[in-house]
């Protein structure tokens, strides 16, 4: 059977990336889907405000929604302290696979933990089942139209505290108006948004930040 992009993205990783290198792993993906292959990575860009964001936050607990191939999962726990910790939700068991192989090729596995389901099955677990107490950043990426509905659900769960950090991808490219309008009109969240543009190409896209105010 014919490979999948998501194959081919983690061939040419294996290839060309170096082992226990995470930021060669991150170099490797920007390179192949600017020069070969377009695919949903946050991308080198957004990855920048992404990294400044997660390095002012410092987190010890993080959750990302929408693992994928794994790119901002390697990202992100590139820069995490050697005790934090990345939970990372991805409901497709090829990608699961696919980033998971990524992940421990980067060297991150300690880090990173890929929990296979989708969100709003797992999300209700996280606490007994993961043993997470409150998550410090969240990183939304998967289905746009869930934006909300799994804001609300981490809200409900406990899982969020005063200062947790949400940021999510893709508010204007392809956009998560619902989102945007529940974020932005909610006094419990103080809202920041960051221009940039979609991954690899010259469309404008944006990242929204919301810090939960308890
Ligand atoms: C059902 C909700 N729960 C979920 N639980 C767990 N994993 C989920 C869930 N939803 C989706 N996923 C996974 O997240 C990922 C989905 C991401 C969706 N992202 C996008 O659609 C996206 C799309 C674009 C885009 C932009 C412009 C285009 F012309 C075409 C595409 C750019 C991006 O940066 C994107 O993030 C997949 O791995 C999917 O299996
Ligand atoms: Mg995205």
């Amino acid at each position: 059977m014919d490979q999948s992009k998501e194959q081919r993205i983690l061939n040419f990783v294996l290839q060309n990336a170096v082992r226990g290198d995470p930021q060669s792993v991150v170099d490797t993906i920007d390179k192949y889907c600017a020069q070969k292959e377009w695919a949903m990575n946050v991308g080198d860009e957004k990855g920048l405000i992404l990294d400044k964001i997660l390095e002012e936050a410092k987190p010890s607990t993080s959750l990302e929604l929408g693992t994928y191939c794994g790119y901002s999962a390697v990202r992100m726990a590139r820069l995490l302290k050697p005790s934090a910790r990345l939970l990372t939700i991805e409901f497709n068991p090829e990608f699961a696979a696919i980033a998971k192989q990524i992940i421990e090729f980067a060297g991150v596995q300690e880090k990173v933990k890929i929990l296979e389901g989708p969100s709003e099955e797992i999300i209700p677990q996280l606490k007994k089942k993961h043993e997470v107490d409150t998550l410090d950043f969240v990183f939304l990426d998967h289905w746009k139209e869930r934006y909300a509905p799994d804001t609300i659900l981490l809200q409900e769960c406990g899982l969020l505290r005063k200062g947790t950090v949400i940021l999510a991808d893709n508010v204007v490219c392809p956009g998560a108006p619902e989102f945007i309008n529940y974020i932005r009109n909610n006094s419990h969240f103080e809202c920041t948004n960051y221009p940039s543009h979609l991954e690899y190409m010259k469309v404008k896209d944006a990242m929204e930040k919301a810090v939960f105010l308890g």
